[in-house]
């Protein structure tokens, strides 16, 4: 399908990998401040997105659009479109329940934050909030999002034990596992590592790495060579802009813009 594939051609490469979201002249604002300027981009499917930039250039803010998690907050206000393919919907639209999007669209947070619940509570959550009530489905969900998350067979003699007993890593594994467990199309990574220390870092790294068969993922990094390992195209922003989006080994190897080049080299931010 055509519309299937990405509208801009900000992508020096275009590869035939169908499009799982295009964002269409996307602003945001918090009350009266801009923080989005009119993006646009494409999430390529089951792909690893990752977006780059100096502190305070709107990452997260960018990044929380996908779930519509700036809903929560009065005086927040969207504008322009986020479609999600296959099924061409504009998922900032009024006519469209947040809630729906949540699951359709999950969130890894920067810190790991599992729920005052045991390790099966946590992962079965959202399909219980989906109304979800068989213990055989809850149970076989459980455990392929768990072991989805790498972190069955750590886990599988203690899944009645609270959740807050894990090791950071694993907690973190485990909010990845609560974050898969209602099939999500597209994850969200805010900084996912930057609470652990490099052994829990890289297994996570190597989870991204492996859900990529599974989901699209959308990633914000401050670490650069994180986001040249895990990323398949990778968006550098400044000032609530997005200044460059191509494939990773172009942003890190011979990015078209000067701004980039110096954000890379560290000759700036
Ligand atoms: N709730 C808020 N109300 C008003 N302004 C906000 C709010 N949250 C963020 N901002 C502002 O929006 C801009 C983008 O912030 P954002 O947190 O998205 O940046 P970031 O690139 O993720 O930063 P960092 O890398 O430091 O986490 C900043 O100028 C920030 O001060």
């Amino acid at each position: 399908m055509v519309e299937n594939f990405p509208r801009d051609n900000s992508v020096a490469d275009i590869t035939p990998i169908p499009c799982k979201s295009e964002v269409r002249d996307l602003s945001f604002y918090y009350g009266a401040f801009n923080a989005l300027k009119n993006i646009n981009m494409t999430l390529h499917e089951k792909q690893v997105t990752a977006l780059i930039g100096p502190s305070g250039c709107g990452k997260s803010t960018y990044l929380r659009c996908f779930n519509r998690m700036h809903d929560l907050y009065p005086g927040n206000r969207y504008v322009g479109e986020i479609i999600l393919h296959p099924d061409n919907v504009n998922i900032l639209s009024r006519n469209v329940d947040p809630i729906e999007v949540r699951m359709r669209v999950s969130m890894v947070f920067q810190k790991p934050n599992p729920f005052p619940k045991s390790i099966y509570e946590n992962v079965a959550y959202g399909l219980r909030v989906r109304g979800v009530r068989q213990r055989a489905v809850l149970d076989e969900k459980v455990e392929q999002a768990l072991r989805d998350a790498a972190l069955w067979d750590e886990v599988k003699d203690r899944l009645k034990q609270l959740a807050y007993n894990l090791s950071g890593g694993q907690q973190q594994r485990l909010c990845i596992a609560r974050a898969l467990a209602t099939d999500p199309e597209i994850l969200l990574f805010d900084e996912p590592t930057s609470a652990l220390d490099p052994i829990a870092t890289a297994s996570i790294e190597e989870l991204i790495a492996d859900l990529k068969d599974k989901v699209t993922i959308l990633i914000v990094t401050h670490n650069m060579q994180q986001a040249a390992r895990v990323s398949d195209y990778t968006a550098y922003m400044y000032l609530g802009e997005i200044i460059e989006f191509d494939v990773t080994d172009t942003i890190f190897i011979k990015p078209k813009n000067k701004q980039t080049e110096d954000y890379i080299t560290g000759r700036f931010g």
